[in-house]
């Protein structure tokens, strides 16, 4: 199933910029991985924010959670995720 989330990044500003700089990289190996899997095809910085626009490609929701609760940004985050169905004026490529 493919889902569209959209993650807002709130960390707090007063958070000790080492332990920031240690979520942020594990952050980054923890959706690489993921992207390596094709589990996670599509990751857009939305222009202006400390947000992106994901689409993922999992089973389903219970495997969705899963891998969205693992996210070491997860505690501070805060995610909208919109479940995509086929579109029936969508041409074959
Ligand atoms: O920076 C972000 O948008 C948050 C998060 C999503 C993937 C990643 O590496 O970081």
């Amino acid at each position: 199933m493919l889902y569209h989330v959209r993650m807002y990044v709130r960390l707090p500003p007063d958070l000790d910029p080492a332990d920031r700089a240690d979520i942020i990289a594990r952050e980054m190996a923890y959706s690489q991985k993921l992207q390596r899997e094709g589990k996670w095809p599509q990751l857009w910085r939305i222009a202006g924010e400390y947000a992106n626009f994901s689409i993922l490609d999992v089973a389903g929701h219970d495997e969705l959670h899963t891998l969205l609760s693992g996210l070491p940004l997860f505690p501070y985050m805060d995610i909208e995720v919109t479940p995509l169905a086929a579109h029936p004026s969508k041409i074959a490529v």
